[in-house]
């Protein structure tokens, strides 16, 4: 049995997080945090790997908790930037433990990256446009970033310049945010759990990517694979197709 604790325990993805592994035949639950708890070696309680869905703000220090105290770390938390990746791979290199992170677990969205990084080199055009519940703290989503990221590297790898767009008056930054070059717009809409579409285009054609995740359940395959996968690795693994051999 994998011994799993799970940080972040009483939220929308914790609290999935921690049926699903409870129901896993191979894995058990040994120890709960959420705000206000403090992680050390004891009160990890012999966890072999760490679930980590907590909050933008906390969730780097969670992993160098986790690190300090002996255990491996699967993260879907968003917020990370190239520093704190840094300062993630350097820890658990030096401590010769694992962390996986992932902006996004469910097998249609990692899938739909991994799309539009293939299509991006033959498109002229390309944009992201997320869309997630109103509860959701950060934008753009960590997928989006993710995605674009993606994009802009097989655009640049390919030779592509510029995208075309006339636009000269955006007052209202209504052309959306850019990462790395490719607009990313955020919709927080009452209905939604989470929803990206990636719009590519040429002249006379487009393709559109999407990929819906309607409820929390669609993350968990991704989330065990994580937790089976991650044991045995050493340093910084980012994205779940990393483990999937995509
Ligand atoms: N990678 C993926 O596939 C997915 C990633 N996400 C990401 O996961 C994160 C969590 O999302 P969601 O579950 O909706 O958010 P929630 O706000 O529902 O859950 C976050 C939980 O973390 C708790 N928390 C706050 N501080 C700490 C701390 N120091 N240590 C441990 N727990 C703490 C919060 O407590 P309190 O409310 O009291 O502050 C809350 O219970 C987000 O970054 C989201 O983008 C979401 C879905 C899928
Ligand atoms: O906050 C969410 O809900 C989600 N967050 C992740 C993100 O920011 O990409 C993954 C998924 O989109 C759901």
């Amino acid at each position: 049995m994998i011994r799993v604790a799970v940080t972040g325990a009483k939220g929308r993805m914790g609290s999935t997080v921690v049926a699903a592994v409870t129901d896993a035949p191979d894995m058990e639950v040994v120890a709960l945090f959420d705000a206000g708890d403090t992680i050390t070696a004891e009160s990890v309680n012999g966890a072999q790997v760490a679930v980590d869905f907590s909050i933008p703000g906390v969730t780097e220090s969670n992993v160098h908790a986790l690190l300090d105290a002996g255990v491996d770390v699967v993260v879907g938390t968003t917020g990370w930037t190239d520093e704190s990746y840094a300062r993630v791979r350097e820890h658990a290199e030096s401590a010769g433990r694992a962390v996986l992170i992932a902006p996004n677990f469910a097998m249609g969205a990692v899938l739909a990256m991994k799309f539009a990084a293939m299509a991006a080199p033959y498109f002229e055009s390309a944009e992201v446009i997320e869309m997630h519940h109103p509860a959701k703290v950060d934008a753009p989503s960590g997928t989006a970033v993710a995605t674009a990221r993606g994009i802009a590297k097989a655009r640049a790898e390919a030779g592509l310049g510029e995208m075309p767009d006339a636009t000269e008056i955006d007052e209202l930054g209504s052309r959306g945010g850019r990462v790395d070059g490719i607009p990313v717009h955020a919709v927080r809409l009452r209905g939604l759990t989470a929803s990206e579409e990636i719009l590519l285009g040429n002249a006379g054609e487009q393709l559109v990517i999407r990929t819906d995740s309607f409820d929390r359940v669609s993350f968990m395959p991704g989330v065990l694979l994580g937790v089976r996968r991650v044991i045995g690795r050493t340093g910084l693994t980012i994205g779940l197709d990393q483990v999937m051999g995509l």
